[in-house]
């Protein structure tokens, strides 16, 4: 045993999975040995939850058949839909959607089950449900009508839809599914330990995505995209170089920069500053792109710091016409398969997770009765 406990278990190897990997120095994401620029912007988000879920990227038939049983999977259980909107009324988006996940695990057909067949249906449904749970959400707060899912669409362009009740273009829709399979899985992140945690104490799958979702929810990890957004909003476009400086001279994080594995650029980071570069131009108003760039100078040349996946995706997010507060909670729509597939993987081999603890309070202390305290 180590006698002491690396701080945020930086390098502690705490899986095996065979779902994804990092090469931190070489700034490489494989899937399943795919790498992450041989799939994004050529498979759909599907195809990719397929992979993960499944092990394999489907075939056409194998596709079409997961996509019905996605369809089939996206009502949402009596409970959680009844419910809706007094939680829109209470809860901000990740808080109410860590509440409706765990209403909604109470209509599951396969709640009382972590067989790997149930928790393959689970892990489609729980995927289905996700986005829906958002536009639902969203509808309830705005009180708008929330248009039906197209059948003809997948899920980036039915969740666009619903989300801003205008059907998006095809190249809005490649460049969001292109967002969803690049947020789909990333090895020992936070949220997706956490899942693994809790699963390896056989607790069930909606348990898992419920510590999973209140985890991803904090700034420093999957929050960070909707504070990009809002520090964009607040700096001047004229003086964004001098803000960031001086946000940096008194220790301040910037969010959207920094990763614990990443060494160099983030291979996703590459992509989304691209998509957020074309949609700034064509929207006619790239300011926040530019301010983003700019930003992304200041902190290199500063801090030495590259953007993560939270940087580049809130511009495209917003050009996209996602309100800025759901920038997180399509963070785990996607993140969604590779959750799920993290509780497949760890209640396929399983092993309590319990690591130990470097005792740092006193010792020998006397007790003393109640009275003489
Ligand atoms: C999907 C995701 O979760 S991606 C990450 C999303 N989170 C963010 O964007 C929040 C901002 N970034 C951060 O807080 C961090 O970089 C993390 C949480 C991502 C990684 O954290 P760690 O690996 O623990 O690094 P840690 O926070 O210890 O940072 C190391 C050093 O870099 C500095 N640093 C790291 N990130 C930043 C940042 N974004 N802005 C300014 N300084 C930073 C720290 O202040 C620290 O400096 P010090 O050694 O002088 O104290
Ligand atoms: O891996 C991490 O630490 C954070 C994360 O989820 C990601 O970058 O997608």
């Amino acid at each position: 045993m180590a006698d002491k406990p690396t701080k945020g278990l930086a390098d502690v190897v705490a899986a095996s999975t065979a779902l994804s990997d990092i090469d931190g120095k070489a700034g490489r994401l494989f899937y399943r040995g795919y790498d992450i620029h041989d799939l994004a912007g050529r498979t759909t988000f599907e195809e990719i939850a397929h992979l993960l879920q499944r092990g394999k990227l489907p075939t056409h038939d194998q596709l079409a058949e997961y996509g019905a049983e996605l369809a089939r999977g996206r009502s949402l259980g009596g409970l959680a839909e009844n419910n809706v909107a007094e939680i829109a009324e209470k809860q901000a988006p990740m808080a109410a959607l860590r509440t409706l996940v765990s209403l909604s695990a109470a209509d599951d057909p396969d709640k009382n089950s972590n067989a790997a067949d149930a928790n393959r249906r689970k892990a489609a449904r729980l995927t289905a449900q996700q986005p829906i749970l958002v536009a639902h959400y969203h509808a309830a707060r705005t009180g708008a009508e929330i248009p039906e899912p197209d059948p003809e669409l997948g899920i980036a362009a039915n969740f666009l839809l619903q989300i801003t009740g205008r059907r998006p273009s095809p190249r809005e829709t490649e460049i969001f599914d292109a967002c969803l399979v690049l947020h789909a899985d990333h090895t020992m992140n936070a949220s997706t330990f956490a899942a693994r945690v809790c699963a390896a104490t056989l607790s069930d799958m909606h348990s898992a995505i419920v510590a999973a979702i209140g985890t991803l929810k904090g700034p420093l990890h999957g929050g960070a995209n909707e504070q990009v957004m809002r520090t964009l909003e607040a700096l001047d476009p004229s003086g964004v170089a001098q803000a960031v400086r001086d946000k940096l001279a008194a220790g301040e994080k910037i969010m959207g920069f920094g990763h614990r594995v990443y060494k160099t650029e983030d291979p996703r980071a590459t992509h989304l500053r691209r998509m957020s570069r074309e949609l700034g131009e064509a929207s006619g108003d790239d300011t926040y792109y530019r301010m983003s760039k700019e930003m992304e100078e200041v902190v290199f040349a500063e801090k030495g710091l590259y953007p993560n996946v939270d940087f580049y995706a809130a511009t495209v997010y917003h050009y996209l016409g996602i309100p800025t507060d759901l920038f997180t909670p399509v963070f785990s729509v996607s993140r969604m398969s590779g959750w799920t597939a993290h509780v497949i993987e760890q209640h396929a081999d399983n092993r309590l997770i319990r690591p130990d603890s470097e005792y740092i309070g006193e010792r020998d202390q006397k007790w003393i009765p109640i009275d003489e305290r």
